[in-house]
C-alpha cells in the first residue's frame, strides 16, 4: 500500500486542469480555452490497485499583474514545497517560451523528482516530438523522466500512473477509498458557474468574473442557489447579461442542468450581475472569495 502527492504545474494553457479529470475520470476542474482559468489549488484522488495517487492542480505560473494574480502563483508554487514528486507540464504545439523556463527555474530549486510532460501531442508528428525533445534539453536541461501525451483525448494516462509509482513514498493512505476530490459542493458550483461564463467570454471579461454564493435553500428534492456575478465595469455586466438577457439565461441554463446532474436534484438558479470595481486589486474582497493564501 503506497501513496503520494503529485503537484501539477506549467504556465497557463498548457492543459492541466484537462490532465487533471482525466486522471481521476470525474470533473472537478473546470477547462477552458482562455489562460488563467485555474485559480486555486485542487486535489483530485486516484486509487490503482495498491497505490493511492494524490494530484494537485494548480493555477498557470505566470508574472502577476494584480494581487489576484499574485495569490494564483503564490498557491502553484507553495504546492511545489512537500510534494513527492512535480509533473511539469507543456504544450508542445508551442515553442518553450520564457514563461516555461520561469516555471522550469522554480521546480529545479525544489529537491523533488520532476516528471516533464509535454501534453497535446494530438497535434504532433513523430518528428515534431523529437524536436521537442532536442529542443527541451537545450532550454530546460534535463529531467528524471519524459512522458508524452494528449490529455483531452486520454492519450498516454497509464505512463502517468507507471512512471509516478516509485514515488508515492508513504505507506498509508491519506484519503478514504471513495474520496476523489477535496473540492466542495459550494465551490464546484461557483466554478460550474464561471466556466459556463468563459465559455462565452472574451479578451478581459473571463479575468475579471468572480462568483459568490448568497444564499442557498437546500431540500430533499430541490436546491435553489442565490448567486452573484461579479465584474469589473459597467460594460462588462452589459455583455454578461447580453441583449434581452440573453446570455445570462443561456448561461443560467447550462450551469443549472450541469449542478443538477452533480446534485441529483432539481435545481434553482438565480444569477444577479454585480459591478465591483477593480475587485482583483482588493485584499478584503478576494479574501471573501476565497483567494487569500
Ligand atoms: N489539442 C489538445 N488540446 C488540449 C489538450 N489538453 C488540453 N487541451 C486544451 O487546452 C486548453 C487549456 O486547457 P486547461 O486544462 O484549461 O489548461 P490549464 O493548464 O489548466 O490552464 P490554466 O487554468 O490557465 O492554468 C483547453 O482548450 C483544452 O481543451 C490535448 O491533449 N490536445
Amino acid at each position: 500500500m503506497h501513496s503520494g502527492f503529485i503537484a501539477i504545474v506549467g504556465r497557463p494553457n498548457v492543459g492541466k486542469s484537462t490532465m487533471m479529470n482525466k486522471l481521476i475520470e470525474e470533473k472537478v476542474a473546470i477547462v477552458s480555452n482562455k489562460s488563467g482559468t485555474t485559480r486555486d489549488r485542487i486535489k483530485g484522488i486516484v486509487n490503482k490497485g495498491e497505490n493511492q495517487y494524490i494530484f494537485m492542480d494548480t493555477p498557470g505560473i505566470h508574472k502577476p499583474r494584480h494581487l489576484l494574480g499574485e495569490h494564483m502563483t503564490n498557491v502553484a508554487l507553495e504546492t511545489l514545497k512537500g510534494v513527492d514528486a512535480i509533473m511539469f507540464l507543456l504544450d508542445g504545439t508551442q515553442e518553450i517560451s520564457t514563461g516555461d523556463e520561469f516555471v522550469n527555474d522554480h521546480v529545479k530549486a525544489v529537491n523533488t523528482p520532476v516528471v516533464l510532460v509535454i501534453n497535446k501531442i494530438d497535434k504532433l508528428s513523430d518528428q515534431e516530438i523529437q524536436d521537442k525533445l532536442l529542443e527541451i534539453k537545450e532550454k530546460l536541461g534535463d529531467f528524471d523522466k519524459i512522458i508524452t501525451i494528449a490529455a483531452e483525448y486520454g492519450i498516454g494516462m497509464h505512463k502517468i500512473y507507471d512512471e509516478l509509482r516509485e514515488y508515492l513514498t508513504s505507506d498509508v493512505w491519506y484519503y478514504p477509498e471513495d474520496m476523489y476530490t477535496d473540492i466542495s459542493i459550494n465551490k464546484m458550483i461557483r466554478e460550474i458557474v464561471r466556466e459556463k461564463l468563459l465559455f462565452y467570454t472574451k479578451d478581459e471579461i473571463p479575468h475579471s468574473i468572480a462568483i459568490e454564493i448568497i444564499d442557498i435553500d437546500n431540500t430533499p428534492k430541490l436546491a435553489r442557489y442565490d448567486i452573484n456575478i461579479y465584474v469589473e465595469r459597467d460594460s462588462q455586466k452589459g455583455i454578461i447579461i447580453g441583449k434581452d438577457g440573453n446570455l445570462l439565461k443561456k448561461v443560467g441554463r447550462e450551469a443549472r442542468l450541469e449542478i443538477e446532474n452533480l446534485l441529483e436534484k432539481k435545481v434553482f438558479l438565480n444569477l444577479w450581475v454585480k459591478v465591483k470595481k477593480n475587485w482583483r486589486k482588493k485584499k478584503d474582497f478576494l479574501k471573501e472569495l476565497g483567494y487569500d493564501e
